[in-house]
């Protein structure tokens, strides 16, 4: 409650407040209350890969300013981009979030929780414990090559887009256009699901 009177006798312990620090908090606080929709794409193809994904969903939930969505079935899917049977099949899934994160802290995160699943990186397309795609972040593009959005290959992939049009149907890919559209092109990509294999949504 305000005192009375306030305007005559001021508390001589408040401070002004710099009006540039007011700037930040206003847009820290608008940040906080317009959290951005990001798209992520779980891939393992070594050790137990329910487990690994199952442990990613619960890493990402477990993220300041980050709330999980929706996580999609999970599919069995050839690998994709090198000699077929070269390497064992993957489990994929697609989680929906909302984050106050940017982009960059969004990555690290998924970086961080690559290699706490002690991923390593051989050769390109190479088998691993663990891959986080950010596959969209709300729209944005950009073709920094640390963080290109959409995510380059994601409109080709069907292990990225089968399971993304389970979770959302009207889903765009930036640039590319409705994710529905473009599935029929990608087919024979070898993506089967796996009615035994589901993802936990921590509460
Ligand atoms: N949208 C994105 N999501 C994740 N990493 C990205 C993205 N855009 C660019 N990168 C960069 O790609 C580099 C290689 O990433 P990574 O090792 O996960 O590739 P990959 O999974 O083998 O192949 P691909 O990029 O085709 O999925 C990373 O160091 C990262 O900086
Ligand atoms: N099926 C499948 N193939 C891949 C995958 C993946 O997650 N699933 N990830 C790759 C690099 O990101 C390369 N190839």
């Amino acid at each position: 409650m305000t005192p009375s009177n306030a305007a005559s006798s001021p508390d001589p312990t408040v401070q002004p407040v710099p009006a540039s620090v007011v700037q930040q908090v206003d847009a820290a606080d608008s940040t906080l209350h317009n959290p951005k929709r990001a798209v992520l794409s779980l891939g393992s193809n070594l050790g137990n890969r329910l487990e690994t994904l199952q442990g990613a969903v619960d890493a990402l939930a477990d993220t300041p300013g980050l709330r999980i969505k929706a996580v999609s079935p999970v599919y069995e899917t050839d690998p994709w981009g090198v000699d077929p049977g070269s390497q064992p099949t993957y489990f994929n899934a697609v989680v929906i979030l909302k984050t106050t994160l940017p982009p960059s802290s969004l990555w690290e995160r998924a970086q961080a929780i690559e290699e706490a699943f002690e991923r390593v990186r051989d050769s390109r397309w190479g088998p691993r414990t663990l891959d986080v795609d950010i596959v969209t972040y709300q729209g944005a593009v950009s073709d920094d090559p640390a963080l290109t959005l959409p995510h380059p290959r994601a409109h080709e992939r069907a292990f990225v887009l089968v399971p993304w049009h389970d979770v959302d149907p009207d889903a765009e890919v930036p640039g590319h256009g409705a994710v529905a559209g473009l599935l029929p092109a990608l087919a024979g990509q070898g993506v089967r699901f796996r009615a035994d294999a589901t993802l936990a949504l921590p509460d």
